[in-house]
């Protein structure tokens, strides 16, 4: 149990934070089929891309991980492997298309929660496009993909209503199929659009052709990717709890280096924390968030940026106004159930929440201290000191949990209230 900081007035803090998780694995994968060496700087150091960078030199590339920019050398694709998956929904879906190409057979398997989380979309597309995949038919780990050395590609219709990665995963590699692939999704609406918008840049970007112009049809062209020097931005979901501090303590933070343009889903921050009342100015200092004098829940949508409902959650308990958050039945199968662990999680903290099949209502009600369960979750690790910045006496289960996409977090955090 980590008892969480809290504020005694307004924070006032500038802060440098680690990279994007999902920046960094996409590079470290596209790295790995390129034909040359790749150079990702300001690589994020934290448990799921160690998890890639440990998959991906299983399966025969270079990742030289010593330094702060990290070197991917790639090298014949090749079995027996293992990869675990941790609890990084990256590394079970985005390596299984890699592993496909591999000559032999390599076995995944991941932390016990990750056992429940979806990945049969991926499996099943993998069948389709000509690949040999063993599981025990849940469409869930462990599994074994048993590379030939090659795969045929071609079309493949998939329901990925329950996880972006499933199609960015056959995206990250479809260049390296004999045709390509042509991926078409079937469904309810997909979740976390952006996340698919950062895959088809990053594929461009390594000189890969790809047709992203018709609504929930992807193709990609068989061919080359080119090695790519690049540096990745700073984690703007990670950004999350940093800006939510200033939200609840009336008090100042900047997150320096926000990019002007991006995919990152955590951009959405800017207009949620305005909505909530905030003032929001992104300037060459970074983006620079000021509490208000009274904190305005919101009715809001977050379909397409899932990850960010723990921290909005936590912020919207804190709201004086009552908040109803929509379209996010998917986080159910993130790293945890979040609406359920978010449910109750915040009400066992006072607040009046209820659970929806695709969301959360929170209406204000005086919190109190008390232990808050993290279920594994890194976001719940944030939901949780958002809480604890405003209330006193708020216990966090596991806060190094929060190590899944942030070294150190615990200590980053404490610092700024000294
Ligand atoms: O592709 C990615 O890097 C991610 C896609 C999203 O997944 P879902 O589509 O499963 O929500 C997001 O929530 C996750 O944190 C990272
Ligand atoms: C859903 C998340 O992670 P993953 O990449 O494991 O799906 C997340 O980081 O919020």
């Amino acid at each position: 149990m980590w008892p969480a900081p809290g504020a005694t007035g307004p924070v006032e803090a500038v802060v440098s934070l680690p990279g994007s998780k999902s920046i960094t694995n996409r590079a470290l994968l596209l790295a790995a089929i390129a034909d040359g060496p790749s150079v990702v700087r300001r690589a994020l150091r934290s448990r799921d891309t160690t998890l890639m960078a440990a998959a991906l030199t299983g399966l025969g590339a270079t990742v030289d991980t010593t330094g702060e920019d990290w070197t991917v050398t790639p090298g014949d694709l090749r079995g027996p492997a293992h990869v675990d998956c941790g609890l990084a929904g990256t590394v079970m879906r985005f390596v299984p298309p890699v592993a496909a190409l591999a000559d032999g057979t390599v076995t995944f398997d991941g932390d016990p929660h990750m056992r429940t989380r979806p990945v049969g979309g991926v499996l099943d597309s993998l069948r389709a496009l000509g690949a040999d995949v063993d599981d025990d038919g849940r469409g869930a780990l462990p599994f074994a993909v048993r590379g030939t050395g090659a795969v045929s590609g071609g079309t493949v219709l998939l329901d990925a209503s329950s996880s972006s990665q499933f199609v960015s995963a056959l995206l990250l590699a479809g260049a390296r199929y004999e045709r390509g692939v042509d991926v078409r999704h079937d469904g309810e609406p997909v979740p976390s659009l952006p996340h698919i918008e950062m895959t088809v840049a990053m594929v461009r970007e390594h000189g890969v052709e790809i047709d992203d112009s018709e609504p929930d049809r992807w193709r990609v062209a068989p061919g080359p990717v080119a090695p790519v020097d690049r540096t990745v931005e700073p984690d703007l979901s990670n950004a999350a709890p940093f800006l939510a501090l200033a939200a609840v303590t009336g008090g100042t933070v900047t997150v320096r280096d926000w990019p002007r343009r991006t995919t990152q889903a955590g951009d959405a921050l800017r207009e949620i924390l305005a909505l909530m009342g905030c003032e929001v100015e992104l300037g060459g200092a970074g983006l620079r968030v000021t509490g208000p004098t009274a904190l305005l829940g919101i009715d809001h949508d977050l379909h397409d940026v899932g990850e960010l409902a723990p921290a909005v959650a936590a912020l919207c308990a804190l709201a004086t106004t009552p908040s109803h958050l929509r379209g996010i039945a998917h986080i159910r199968h993130h790293e945890t159930d979040r609406i359920t662990a978010l449910a109750t999680e915040l009400s066992a903290l006072g607040a009046d929440v209820s659970e929806h099949a695709d969301g959360l209502s929170l209406r204000p009600a005086p919190l109190h201290g008390g232990t808050f369960h993290t279920y594994a979750d890194h976001r719940m690790a944030h939901a949780a000191v958002i809480v604890g910045a405003a209330v006193p006496g708020v216990l966090v289960e596991d806060v190094a949990t929060t190590g899944k996409t942030f070294p150190d977090f615990a200590g980053f955090w404490s610092d700024l209230f000294r």
